[in-house]
C-alpha cells in the first residue's frame, strides 16, 4: 500500500506534477458543494485546464450509493478510461466516498486525496479506507485501497468553521491516546485551539501510517485506530436517523473516547486518575451530546453491525492506561449502554 503523504506548500504543486504526466488520460475532480465554492479556486491552478468538475451535495447523508451514481455516471458520460485520474477535493465524506467509487468504476482507477478539513487531513486522508454508508450504517460498504498520493495543504482549513475543527480535533485526541501519552499531557495543558495546525497534522500523519503500516487491512494493530469508534458510530448512526440531532463524526466519536475509556476503567485496565483527565479535557472541548436515558438501548444496538465484531462478539479497543491502546476487548451490548448512561450522567 503506498502510504506517501506530502504536508505543506509543495503539496499541490507536487499534485500538479502526477497530473501532467503523459500516463493520465483524464482529470476528474469530485467536491461537495462547499468544498467547489471554497477550496476549488485554490486547487485550480494545480491542475490541467480541461479538468471535469463532478459535485456531490455536502454532508454525511450524501455518502451513499446514490452519490457514487452521481460520480460513476460523469465518468461514463466522460468516457473515462482507467488511465483517468480522480481528484478528491474535501472532507473525509469526499475522500472516503471518491476513494470507493474510483476503485470501483473499471475495477479500479487512481484517485488522490487532497483533504481539506482538519479531520481528513489528520484522518481520513490517510490509510486506504474507503467507504459509504448503507441502510443507516456507517462505512458498512467499502474496501482498503491506497490512493495515488495524498496532498495535504493547511491553508485550506482557513475557510473551516470551528465546529469542524473540533470535530477533526476528536482524531487527533484519539491518536495520543492509543499511542502517545506525552502528546496527550503536553496538548491538553496548552488547550486546543492553534493558529498553525501544521505540527499536529504531521505528527497525527506520521503516527497513523506508522500503525498502518503495520496492519493495512486490519487484521489485528490498525483496530488501535477504531478507539472511540465502537460508541461513537453507534451514536452517529442513532443521531443520523433523528433529523435534527445529527452529531458530526468527531463530536461522536469524542462522546465515544469517554464511553470507551470508562468500560476501559470498568475492565481493570485505565485508573481512576486516568479516566477522570480523559473526561474533563474532552468536556473542555466538546459539549455534551444530548441524549435521554431511555434512548441507550437503541443506540447500543448499533454496536451490532460494527465491523470489528466476531459472530456476535462485540470486540472494542480499549486503552491499558493513557498512551497504550488494547485492541480486541469483548464488551457486551448492556456495557456499551451502560457506557451511554455513565456518559449522560456526567
Ligand atoms: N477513511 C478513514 O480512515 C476515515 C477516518 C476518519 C473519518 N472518516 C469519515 O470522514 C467523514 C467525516 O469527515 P469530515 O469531518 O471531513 O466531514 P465532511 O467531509 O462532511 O466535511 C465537513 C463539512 O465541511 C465542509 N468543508 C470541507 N472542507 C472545507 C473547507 N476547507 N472550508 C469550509 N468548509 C469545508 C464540507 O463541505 C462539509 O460540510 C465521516 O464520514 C467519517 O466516517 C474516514
Ligand atoms: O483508519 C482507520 O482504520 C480508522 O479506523 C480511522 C477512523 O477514524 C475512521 O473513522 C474509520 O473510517 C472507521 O472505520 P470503520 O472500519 O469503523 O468504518
Ligand atoms: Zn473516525
Amino acid at each position: 500500500m503506498d502510504n506517501s503523504v506530502i504536508i505543506g506548500p509543495e503539496a499541490l504543486p507536487a499534485l500538479a506534477e502526477l497530473l501532467y504526466r503523459p500516463a493520465v488520460s483524464q482529470v476528474f475532480v469530485l467536491a461537495d458543494s462547499n468544498t467547489a465554492r471554497l477550496c476549488l479556486p485554490l486547487l485550480e491552478p494545480h491542475l490541467p485546464v480541461d479538468y471535469k468538475l463532478i459535485e456531490i451535495p455536502a454532508g454525511e447523508e450524501y455518502k451513499t450509493l446514490a452519490s457514487c451514481d452521481t460520480v460513476w455516471s460523469m465518468l461514463t458520460e466522460q468516457r473515462a478510461d482507467r488511465f483517468a485520474v480522480l481528484v478528491n477535493l474535501g472532507g473525509g465524506v469526499v475522500t472516503d466516498l471518491g476513494g470507493f467509487a474510483a476503485a470501483l468504476y473499471k475495477r479500479g482507477i487512481r484517485f488522490v486525496q487532497v483533504p481539506t478539513t482538519l479531520l481528513a487531513q489528520v484522518d481520513a486522508s490517510v490509510g486506504g479506507k474507503t467507504g459509504v454508508d448503507f441502510q443507516g450504517y456507517k462505512n458498512q460498504l467499502g474496501v482498503f485501497q491506497a490512493p495515488a498520493g495524498v496532498f495535504v495543504e493547511p491553508k485550506f482549513l482557513q475557510t473551516l468553521d470551528p465546529r469542524q475543527l473540533k470535530s477533526g480535533y476528536a482524531e487527533v485526541l484519539k491518536h495520543w491516546l492509543i499511542a502517545d501519552a506525552e502528546a496527550f499531557d503536553t496538548n491538553r495543558r496548552l488547550g486546543w485551539l492553534t493558529d498553525d495546525w501544521t505540527p499536529i497534522i504531521r505528527e497525527s500523519v506520521a503516527l497513523k501510517q506508522r500503525i498502518v503500516a503495520q496492519d493495512p487491512l486490519e487484521a489485528g494493530p490498525r483496530k488501535l485506530l477504531n478507539f472511540g469508534h465502537t460508541v461513537g458510530h453507534a451514536l452517529e448512526s442513532y443521531l443520523l436517523t433523528q433529523p435534527g440531532r445529527e452529531a458530526l463524526h468527531g463530536e461522536a466519536v469524542a462522546a465515544g473516547i469517554v464511553c470507551e475509556s470508562w468500560l476501559s476503567m470498568q475492565h481493570g485496565l485505565l485508573g481512576a486518575d486516568a479516566l477522570d483527565k480523559i473526561e474533563t479535557f474532552v468536556f473542555s472541548v466538546f459539549d455534551k451530546i444530548d441524549f435521554v436515558s431511555l434512548e441507550t438501548e437503541a443506540i447500543a444496538d448499533f454496536a451490532r453491525q460494527d465491523k470489528k465484531n466476531t459472530g456476535a462478539t462485540i470486540n472494542c479497543t480499549l486503552l491499558e492506561g493513557i498512551g497504550h491502546g488494547v485492541y480486541d476487548q469483548p464488551v457486551t451490548v448492556a456495557e456499551i449502554a451502560e457506557s451511554l448512561r455513565y456518559y449522560n450522567r456526567l
